[in-house]
């Protein structure tokens, strides 16, 4: 445990004034604080979620209205002036809660909730209840309830979107509709700040494919994270879904399906929506970053390059999923005191993430090795070789692209050698080279699943794969954990305890065979570093997010792995930690940004630190004075 709960000696007071008489009342039961100790990162944190702010905002809703906007509403926490001047009194309960003592409540009340999925619907409710609340609880079970609110258990809930739908949780953008689309937006907006927007089409929902309109729900999540851990305020965020249709055929014949009931709209009508949408941005915020989610292989990687000169772009899945891998992999290989540049990398599935992570690593290959002085550099063209990625019809060879069966974009990265077409390598009835065969003749030091095929790395392989190197780096990092290519434990018992592993989904440590202690299993989630180079790119208002900004925050991450310290430990920080570590990288990406001219912002590096940390929203109460004039 990384932190607990410590009772503070003394208990503040309640001055409550009735008629002409003050009472002078213990608030109820112990103040509960949050501390920290035993932390890989104590001394360097940034605020934590509840760092109290002071501030005062001036609201213009009163009765009801105040209590049903969950940016405003205290519940039982108003205080006693807030009651009056909001005109709550008889709206609420005698006693005024601290923000603890809600949250012990609210922890109570969810562990009474039998499944995850049951816990994540009842986190939904306190969201459209009260945000503060809502925040303050995930923040203090962190590692808890990231499961419970993100993967795995986002997936269960957006595939059941339509039969759990209650409420609208962000802006719903339909095809038919394209013709209100400006409209709509500016209502969700108008008088708002907003700082990011993050955008699904939901046609790759993690791994669970086409969801339709029930994408929103990965929109949300994420920027759930974006304010947990990269401390970015809740009201300057937009969650969107571009609901251009779905090929899920079970959900077209739902009769409960809550979205627009046709096939996905493709080619030019597509484009011309998804453009609608982005110049819309353009416009009315410039200065936001877009975050693009879960949208299919194809459409991922062309929008990234169609759009990231003109504006701050982000896809998540390509870019986010590349340096939180290379984060790790550095990690690791300073454990196994190997180069980044001679590893031989399997890549299984070469998808979005399978793509992103190829094309990270491969960079990281060139421009690591060139800061390091020691060593010769690589070349892009030589980083390239060190790689072997599969996909459903195997090994991607040139012989394979001459078939037609190798993806646009990918061709950079198919094996060329002749060796790959003699008699001696072995194929399946279909003429394809499996990944057995693969790891057989490349001896992988590393190998990736971002293919969504649980169990894909069988027993044999991993043997084989352990008998050719001392640590065999092994990430299945597909999600939810029930598509994950490998257990941790699989992993840990067929390589006797060798793998250093990171997974896409949490799960819980192995037991290290023949010594007393466990191995940590690192979550190798964009979710661990997104928010951070989110974060960075906002605060510098940057017109870009560079791949030399992706590095430098990869880079700050990489450093806090506990692995570096103990190499028997995981290879990435714990999700508790998240905060803090991603402080760190937003920090890393903004000097970047500034050193490399794509900073909008009039102040220079030596402030990053400070700005960054006045930025981080964290989730107290602020004093609420009512005024006619003040905000709704
Ligand atoms: N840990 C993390 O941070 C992230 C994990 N992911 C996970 O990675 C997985 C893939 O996601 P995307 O790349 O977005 O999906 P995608 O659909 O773009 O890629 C999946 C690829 O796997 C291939 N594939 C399917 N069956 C295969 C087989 N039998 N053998 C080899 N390849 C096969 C598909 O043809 C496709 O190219 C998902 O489970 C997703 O949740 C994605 C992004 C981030
Ligand atoms: C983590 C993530 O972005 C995915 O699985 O799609
Ligand atoms: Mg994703």
């Amino acid at each position: 445990m990384a932190h607990r709960l410590k009772v503070a000696a003394s208990l503040p007071t309640l001055i409550l004034m009735s008629g002409r008489k003050l009472f002078k009342l213990p608030i109820r039961g112990p103040t509960l604080i949050y501390s920290r100790h035993h932390s890989h990162l104590s001394g360097r944190t940034c605020n934590n979620m509840t760092d109290k702010k002071n501030t005062t905002i001036r609201v213009a809703l009163k009765g009801d209205e105040i209590l049903g906007n969950p940016r405003y509403n205290k519940g039982s926490a108003f205080t006693v002036d807030e009651r009056i001047a909001f005109e709550l009194s008889g709206r609420l309960p005698w006693q005024v809660d601290t923000l603890d003592q809600q949250c012990e409540r609210a922890y109570g009340q969810l562990k009474d909730h039998e499944t995850d999925i049951r816990r994540n619907a009842f986190l939904q409710s306190l969201k459209a209840q009260n945000w503060v609340l809502y925040y303050a609880l995930i923040s203090r079970h962190l590692g808890e309830l990231i499961p419970v609110i993100y993967t795995p258990t986002e997936a269960e809930a957006i595939s059941n979107y339509s039969h759990l739908f209650r409420r609208s949780e962000g802006l719903y953008l339909s095809f038919p509709l394209a013709d209100r689309m400006e409209k709509d937006y500016l209502l969700q907006t108008a008088g708002r700040q907003i700082d990011l927007i993050v955008v699904s089409d939901s046609e790759a929902i993690l791994g669970i494919g086409d969801q339709g309109v029930g994408g929103i729900g990965i929109s949300t999540a994420k920027a759930v994270i974006y304010t947990l851990v990269g401390g970015m305020n809740p009201s300057h965020t937009l969650p969107v879904v571009l609901d251009v249709g779905t090929n899920n055929q079970e959900l077209l014949d739902d009769p409960l399906y809550v979205g627009w009931p046709e096939k996905r709209r493709r080619g030019e009508e597509y484009d011309q929506f998804v453009d609608k949408f982005v110049q819309l941005v353009r416009k009315h915020h410039p200065h936001c970053l877009l975050h693009f989610e879960d949208f299919g292989v194809t459409n991922a990687q062309r929008l990234l390059a169609k759009y990231r000169d003109a504006h701050a772009i982000f896809n998540d899945d390509v870019q986010g999923t590349g340096a939180v891998t290379l984060a790790a992999l550095i990690a690791a290989i300073g454990v196994t005191k190997a180069k980044l540049r001679d590893q031989r990398i399997v890549v299984y599935g070469a998808g979005t993430a399978g793509l992103g992570i190829v094309r990270q690593l491969s960079r990281a290959m060139v421009a690591l090795d060139e800061s390091d002085e020691s060593t010769d550099t690589i070349s892009a063209e030589d980083a390239k070789k060190n790689f072997w990625l599969l996909d459903k019809h195997g090994l991607l060879t040139r012989a394979l692209a001459g078939e037609g069966l190798v993806r646009e974009g990918i061709e950079d990265f198919v094996r060329e050698e002749p060796e790959w077409n003699g008699d001696d390598v072995k194929k399946d009835d279909q003429g394809r080279i499996r990944l057995l065969e693969v790891v057989k003749r490349v001896k992988p030091t590393v190998l990736i699943g971002t293919s969504t095929q649980p169990g894909a790395f069988t027993e044999e392989i991993v043997r084989e794969m352990s008998k050719h190197v001392d640590r065999p780096i092994i990430f299945p990092l597909s999600n939810p954990s029930k598509l994950h290519e490998v257990t941790p434990k699989d992993a840990n018992d067929w390589s006797e305890g060798k793998a250093l592993i990171a997974t896409g989904s949490p799960f819980p440590p192995v037991k290290i065979p023949n010594r007393d202690r466990e191995y940590i299993i690192a979550e190798c989630n964009n979710a661990l570093i997104y928010p951070g180079l989110g974060l960075g790119a906002v605060i510098t208002q940057s017109r870009t997010l560079s791949d030399t900004m992706l590095i430098a925050g990869t880079r700050a991450l990489a450093a806090l792995s506990p692995a570096l310290k103990d190499p028997d430990d995981a290879l990435l920080p714990d999700f508790q930690e998240a905060r803090e570590a991603n402080y760190e990288v937003a920090v890393a990406v903004a000097e970047q940004a500034i050193e490399e001219g794509s900073a909008n912002v009039p102040w220079g590096k030596d402030e990053v630190k400070q700005k960054v940390r006045e930025k981080m929203w964290a989730a107290s109460y602020e004093n609420l004075v009512f005024d006619p004039e003040g905000e709704t």
